[in-house]
């Protein structure tokens, strides 16, 4: 039992929203949503140059709310495309800062999380964390290896939700994370399937890339010979194959919709491609538990399916239905990245864990060779 309170301010930035949240160490006492237009965010050219419009809108929103910004303990953003490192919750320092600005590993609204919660602590003298960003590497050596030398497998995933679930889940199990096999599912616009092994998650498809189910808006892996070809045509633009594969693949692709409850509603109606699609998805997600159980070698403690799309009943039946002869099924709707954010600063503030520090580029040339 904790005595101690902590207020943390934690902040999730997406492509048209910034999600921010007040916490008394776990319990939320403010949770709001940001949203903003494209006309606001088309006056920037990139991700990283909306950092003050988005702090600013922090700051407005909290001052609405009667916040008093100077009690709080520690500010925690989630964690953008970083170098690889395994999971956790990190101090943000100089070397990350460097790495979220010039998008180390590509351009995403969850760069900006760690660079305005530094911002924000630093001018009040408190700790700004990260927690489980998108680049969370624990895979294992061998589900590194693609099949072709000059291209290696990468993790990238909704570690942030699919650990905070774990965790979950374990605690249902009345067991801690570290002694689970867990097969973790999170599926909103992309999908990711997660083999958490003893607490790491050692394999897992990349949700941005080009790899796994296909998903709302995404097209998963796709046959690589007619990839090749569609690259090669002279019918179309980097970007735009790019766009076929993130943004524009997936469900949105043959249905013209991004919204699994329109889909569901197309169904209703009696569209049968919809319905044809809405089946290959869950076939596909399914498929995909199945090839982590054998990863796993069949000793699976569960099975746990969250993410927007986990809301979907017959969605997650028709998933069931392929995989609950594996292990139990558990159905986690939603996401809980605020209170994952919160969960893992105070995990660090209570000194139940040591913050752990980002490398810079010369131990990370050390590290990762
Ligand atoms: N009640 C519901 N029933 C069925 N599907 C739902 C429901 N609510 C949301 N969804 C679907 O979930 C998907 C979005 O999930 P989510 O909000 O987790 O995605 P996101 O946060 O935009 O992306 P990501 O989780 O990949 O970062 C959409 O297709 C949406 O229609
Ligand atoms: C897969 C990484 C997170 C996202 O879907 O944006």
């Amino acid at each position: 039992m904790q005595d101690k309170e902590y207020r943390i301010l934690v902040i999730n930035p997406g492509s048209t929203s910034t999600k921010i949240g007040v916490y008394d160490s776990s319990r939320p006492i403010f949770e709001k949503t940001i949203r903003h237009s494209t006309g606001e965010l088309s006056s920037f050219p990139t991700i990283i140059s909306q950092q003050s419009f988005r702090k600013k809108t922090i700051l407005e929103a909290m001052d609405e709310e009667g916040v008093n910004i100077s009690k709080l303990s520690a500010v925690c953003g989630r964690g953008g495309l970083l170098r690889p490192i395994e999971g956790g919750t990190y101090e943000v320092n100089g070397p990350m800062i460097k790495d979220l600005e010039r998008g180390y590993a590509g351009q995403h609204a969850s760069n900006l999380g760690g660079i305005i919660a530094r911002e924000i602590a630093s001018g009040l003298n408190i700790p700004a964390f990260i927690v489980d960003p998108v680049v969370v590497d624990e895979m294992e050596p061998i589900a590194k290896i693609s099949g072709m030398p000059s291209i290696e497998r990468k993790s990238i995933f909704h570690a942030l939700n699919q650990k905070a679930m774990a965790r979950k889940a374990a605690g249902l199990h009345g067991k801690k994370y570290e002694e689970m096999n867990l097969i973790v599912t999170h599926m909103g616009g992309g999908i990711t399937v997660g083999v958490h092994k003893n607490g790491k998650v050692t394999d897992v498809n990349n949700g941005l890339h080009g790899d796994g189910p296909f998903s709302p808006e995404r097209a998963g892996t796709v046959p690589a010979g007619d990839l090749i070809a569609m690259c090669f045509s002279g019918d179309f633009y980097r970007e735009e194959v790019m766009k076929k594969l993130v943004g524009q693949g997936g469900m949105v692709g043959y249905l013209g919709t991004n919204d699994a409850v329109r889909a569901e509603k197309m169904i209703e109606a009696g569209d049968q491609k919809a319905k044809l699609v809405m089946e290959a998805m869950a076939y596909q997600v399914g498929k995909e538990i199945g090839a982590a159980s054998a990863v796993l070698k069949g000793k699976v403690d569960a099975i746990v399916l969250t993410g927007g799309l986990a809301h979907g009943k017959r969605f997650t039946s028709l998933i069931s239905s392929h995989v609950d002869w594996i292990a139990d099924v558990l159905i986690f709707p939603g996401e809980n990245e605020l209170q994952a954010l919160a969960e893992g600063a105070l995990r660090v503030l209570t000194g139940e864990e040591t913050a752990k520090e980002y490398p810079g580029a010369l131990k990370a040339a050390k590290i990762f060779g």
